[in-house]
């Protein structure tokens, strides 16, 4: 996740996610294309029913820690919602998972563990874009790790009575909360490089709470790493 404006570098590979998806979230009739010329946007509505956003918002309040940037920012007000990684081997998160990952086409393995996160009044995660900035420190780590975020799919499991909405100030769009809605857009450009116009800001809840889950894909596999492999005692690893 970046601060700010940054490029990064094209990509063939990440230009065909981008067209892939985008072909496939066109024909599907229960996805409505977002009216924005410079970013690939969805919604769908309705993607979560009540059973499901019931139980995710349970999930985040039975386990959640202040929620982290991976860049510094001096603002302590930056982002200040409470996150919650959703296990991913729960079957209730697996088929979830499955389905968000379906939708979109890409395989499951390229999306990060699902993120929950709860905002109370005066909390909000200030604007910012998805991607990953090619040129910072933690940039080689993130490679090894299925490198830049291309799809992010965000889904609201609450109505929130006042503010919390979700605004990409340079595309000029801005989604209220409204459970069981998905929004679905692409961090990069034709081209597979980072697209800045995907800058968006969680806004400050002013009445209620707000109850969020987010899933960011990888260009490549992100779950290789994280599997512990198992090395009998005493038998040398072949790596
Ligand atoms: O809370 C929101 O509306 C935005 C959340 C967000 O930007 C994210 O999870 O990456
Ligand atoms: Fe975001």
């Amino acid at each position: 996740m970046i601060i700010g404006k940054v490029s990064g570098s094209a990509s063939p590979a990440r230009a065909k996610i981008g067209r892939d998806v985008a072909a496939r979230l066109d024909a599907d009739p229960a996805v409505r294309r977002a009216k924005v010329e410079t970013a690939q946007m969805y919604t769908v509505p309705g993607f979560f029913d009540d059973a499901e956003c019931d139980m995710l918002i349970q999930m985040i309040d039975s386990n959640s820690r202040p929620s982290t940037l991976l860049a510094s920012s001096e603002d302590p007000e930056y982002r200040t919602s409470h996150s919650s990684d959703l296990y991913r081997w729960d079957e209730s998160i697996w088929a979830i998972d499955q389905r968000i990952a379906a939708l979109l086409g890409i395989p499951g393995d390229h999306g990060e563990t699902l993120q929950g996160q709860r905002y109370a009044v005066n909390q909000q995660f200030r604007a910012h874009c998805d991607y990953f900035h090619e040129t910072s420190d933690y940039w080689p780590k993130m490679q090894e790790t299925g490198g830049q975020r291309t799809w992010t799919a965000m889904a609201y499991l609450n109505d929130v009575p006042e503010g919390g909405a979700t605004w990409f100030p340079r595309a000029g769009i801005r989604f209220k909360p409204k459970r069981g809605l998905l929004v679905v857009w692409n961090n990069m450009a034709a081209d597979g490089a980072p697209n800045y116009d995907t800058l968006h800001e969680g806004m400050r809840v002013l009445e209620g709470m707000k109850y969020i889950v987010t899933k960011w894909f990888r260009e490549e596999p992100w779950i290789r790493d994280i599997i512990p492999t198992y090395t009998s005692p005493g038998i040398e690893n072949a790596n």
